[in-house]
């Protein structure tokens, strides 16, 4: 089975030195604990902009590294914006696309979400593109179709820019469940995200493409989706180094009973750099 992925964005919450702080505490919870280093677990950590350079050198071996966002050009007269090549060449595996709250309060467009997603692909970038529903829908049927649209549309520019055969993570994140107190019920993250995993399994261009969900994703959570999700994106509830340990013991217990655990196997993360 493939590795659960975990994935961490510390949106804005954090300063400089907390987040190399956290950055440490979770590369020495990595570095011990079974279900990394058995490769059952990949992790992956957006920073702020600032703390990516260290973060990378942190976090070395046990997660990748990656931006909150990238510009859709790769140079010029950009100014505040940081290039998907630039983060690149510096080391970074994944860069998040789209996010909600990029496009509720920067003014991102479905337009400018394709040009991103195809600028992180040219770079050799794993986009996670980050779709949802903005209001809850009565029937979470009509949330996957939706996200479905959201998917194609956000691939539209990249088939003719990419190589072809890169993988993207699929981040769900209803806006409705992002920031609030508690995620979506379980059995409507796993009525979309099924429908959403049988979509991207089916993107020949990008084979081996995962579906994560986020909102509000806290212990508890991975256990109760797991058969319909490939990992979590996790927001406030991993500030506590504490929280994300408690996801990788739920990972690993999935992983023994999957039967799949090979303590020997390297971490995917562990060449990073
Ligand atoms: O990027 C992460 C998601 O937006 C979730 O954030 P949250 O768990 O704090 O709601």
């Amino acid at each position: 089975m493939a590795p659960r992925l975990l994935g961490v964005s510390l949106k804005m919450y954090f300063g400089h030195e907390r987040a190399l702080g956290w950055c440490r505490d979770i590369a020495a919870l990595a570095r011990e604990h079974p279900a990394v280093r058995s490769g059952a677990v990949e992790l992956a950590v957006m920073p702020s902009y600032l703390a990516v350079p260290e973060a990378l050198a942190i976090l070395d071996g046990v997660a990748v590294v990656g931006g909150q966002d990238l510009a859709a050009a790769d140079k010029g007269a950009f100014t505040g914006e940081v290039s998907g090549a630039e983060l690149a060449e510096i080391g970074c595996r994944v860069v998040e696309v789209g996010h909600a709250e990029r496009r509720a309060l920067f003014g991102e467009t479905d337009a400018v979400v394709r040009a991103k997603t195809a600028a992180a692909l040219r770079h050799g970038l794993t986009p996670f593109l980050c779709v949802g529903e903005t209001d809850r829908p009565d029937d979470p049927a009509n949330a996957a179709d939706a996200c479905v649209r959201q998917v194609d549309d956000a691939l539209g520019d990249a088939a003719d820019d990419s190589d072809g055969g890169a993988p993207i993570v699929v981040a769900y994140e209803p806006r409705w469940a992002i920031g609030a107190p508690e995620p979506a019920e379980p059995a409507y993250i796993r009525a979309v995200c099924s429908v959403l995993r049988a979509h991207v399994r089916g993107l020949t261009a990008h084979p081996g493409s995962r579906v994560v969900y986020g909102g509000s994703a806290r212990p508890g959570l991975l256990t109760a989706v797991a058969d319909d999700v490939d990992g979590l994106f996790l927001g406030r509830f991993a500030h506590d180094p504490a929280a994300l340990a408690a996801i990788l013991d739920e990972a690993h217990a999935l992983d023994a009973q999957d039967g799949s655990a090979d303590p020997t196997a390297a971490h995917p993360t562990a060449s990073s750099r």
